[in-house]
């Protein structure tokens, strides 16, 4: 089992195509907690995700409840990362079969999505700075949990 990107209720179609493709070429699914500010078929989402698409492993869940019940019969955890995370990425100990969840661009994730998290990460920002954009913060702590985890190069 390799690690898996999720995006709660995603706002924006080209962060999520990003991830989607990020996802395709670096052998790791990608879940999309609905719902979402877009359609999947949405030009947006296709232009960031472009061929890869076709071999991405996309699984839509039509609510966060849907998507707990998903991770409670895989037994995954849960790593939420979040601008409010009390552990540096680089400090936490990823699993191979760690589910990352990424927060909505708007909002983050409201409390109880932060509560069911196993842990809560963060990537130190300079001082008076807010957020990353979700793709890149995706890509920054998917890249690190997969050399920590020696995911680099394997398949799905
Ligand atoms: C644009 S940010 C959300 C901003 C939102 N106002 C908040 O405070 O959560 C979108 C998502 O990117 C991720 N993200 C952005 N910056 C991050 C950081 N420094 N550490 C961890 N995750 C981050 C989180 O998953 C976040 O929910």
């Amino acid at each position: 089992m390799t690690l898996a990107l999720a995006l709660y209720q995603p706002d924006i179609a080209q962060n999520a195509g990003t991830l989607a493709r990020a996802g395709a070429c670096l052998g790791v699914s990608l879940h999309i907690i609905e719902p979402a500010g877009f359609a999947v078929g949405d030009a947006g989402f296709r232009r960031a995700g472009m061929d890869y698409l076709d071999r991405a492993a996309i699984t839509r869940h039509a609510s966060f409840a849907a998507f707990e019940a998903w991770r409670a019969g895989a037994r995954r955890r849960l790593v939420l990362c979040t601008t409010r995370g009390a552990v540096a990425y680089t400090d936490f100990a990823f699993a191979p079969d760690d589910v990352l969840l990424l927060g909505r661009e708007s909002a983050g994730v409201p409390e109880a999505v932060h509560a069911a998290a196993q842990a809560r990460i963060v990537i130190p920002l300079a001082q008076g700075a807010r957020s990353l954009n979700v793709a890149l913060a995706g890509a920054m702590i998917l890249g690190e949990a997969l050399r920590q985890t020696g995911g680099f190069g394997a398949s799905r």
